[in-house]
């Protein structure tokens, strides 16, 4: 443990007011504290109520999308209301403002998704109705069980388990990583990524802060963990390559592997009905650009009407 002059005020870390939001945010402080040797009252907490808190009636796809996260605690940050910002970095925007870096994230949690209601997708009754606002979660789900019914569910892990609990669905499907945080690790049956791909940077929490406040990245560095960096960037990289946003159902996941990065990725139509899945090893240094070639080999592959689904720079130029 290095002990680093403690700031002169409390550093004000900003984040979303859910009881997730507020946890990973809580582990942010005690991986900043432990690094530095700060005692308590080093780091306050400034919650901010985003867009998306707010509007909880329709799919993000409607509203504005993963921008609804972010905006909010953006501001306070370019405000200096705040001095730096914890986010799940799967509704973290693709493409960040310049002025932002994503300067640390913590080593990531389980990345599958559960199930809860059923055992497994076989196990869904016929007709099932399963609960979810994800395009990946449905069209994952109606490729599998072209009999089940996906209706909307949202808000956050609390409301969605009172809802299946009320009868709304049959199932639903959580991230296993906001389930554990929040002490749920009882809740659902793992779903085998092979079965079911999640979401780009699903499982990863990441630490925001202004790109030209070097010595808040200088702090953020010592808590960075390296490896879920580079992979979590990959799939972000893929993100971007693609365009995909909140509407477009895309799934990848990196692994580190034998000195490379080990890339799986699948895009689908949102009713499940077409589906490109393909891999590839990227190389650590070239990760961004080998990334943007496994995109244009899946979107080779898609009818027009999947990659119409995709207004990245490769989709356009088709
Ligand atoms: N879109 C909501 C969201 N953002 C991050 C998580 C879970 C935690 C994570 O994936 O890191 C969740 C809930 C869920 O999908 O179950």
């Amino acid at each position: 443990m290095t002990i680093s002059p403690r700031p002169d005020r409390p550093l004000r870390l900003g984040t979303r007011g859910s009881p997730l939001a507020l946890t990973q945010a809580r582990m942010v402080i005690a991986a900043l504290r432990d690094a530095h040797g700060w005692g308590e009252g080093a780091i306050e907490i400034v919650e901010i109520k985003t867009s998306g808190d707010r509007i909880q009636d329709r799919k993000l796809a409607e509203v504005g999308g993963k921008a609804l996260w972010t905006k909010e605690l953006d501001r306070a940050l370019t405000a200096g209301e705040i001095d730096f910002a914890v986010h799940s970095m799967k509704d973290v925007e693709t493409i960040r403002p310049a002025e932002i870096a994503i300067a640390a994230m913590l080593e990531r949690a389980d990345v599958r998704d559960r199930l809860i209601g059923v055992e497994s997708i076989a196990n869904l009754p016929q007709g099932a109705r399963v609960g979810t606002s994800s395009p990946r979660r449905s069209a994952q789900i109606l490729r599998a069980r072209p009999d089940a019914a996906i209706v909307l569910f949202r808000g956050n892990v609390d409301t969605r388990l009172r809802k299946l609990t009320d009868g709304e669905a049959d199932a639903t499907l959580l991230a296993a990583a906001g389930l554990d945080r929040l002490g749920r690790d009882d809740v659902g049956h793992v779903v085998r990524v092979d079965e079911m791909l999640p979401a780009p940077a699903q499982g990863a929490v990441g630490i925001e802060t202004l790109a030209d406040n070097a010595e808040m990245r200088a702090l953020l560095a010592a808590i960075d963990h390296a490896p879920t960096h580079v992979c979590v960037s990959a799939e972000r990289a893929l993100l971007a390559a693609l365009g995909g946003d909140c509407r477009s159902p895309i799934a990848a996941l990196a692994i580190e592997s034998g000195g490379g990065i080990h890339l799986r990725a699948e895009i689908l139509t949102e009713d499940g009905r077409e589906h490109v899945a393909d891999d590839a090893m990227l190389r650590v240094e070239e990760a961004e650009a080998d990334a943007h070639a496994l995109a244009t080999r899946l979107l080779d592959r898609a009818s027009p009407a999947l990659r119409s689904l995709f207004a990245g720079p490769l989709a356009t130029e088709q």
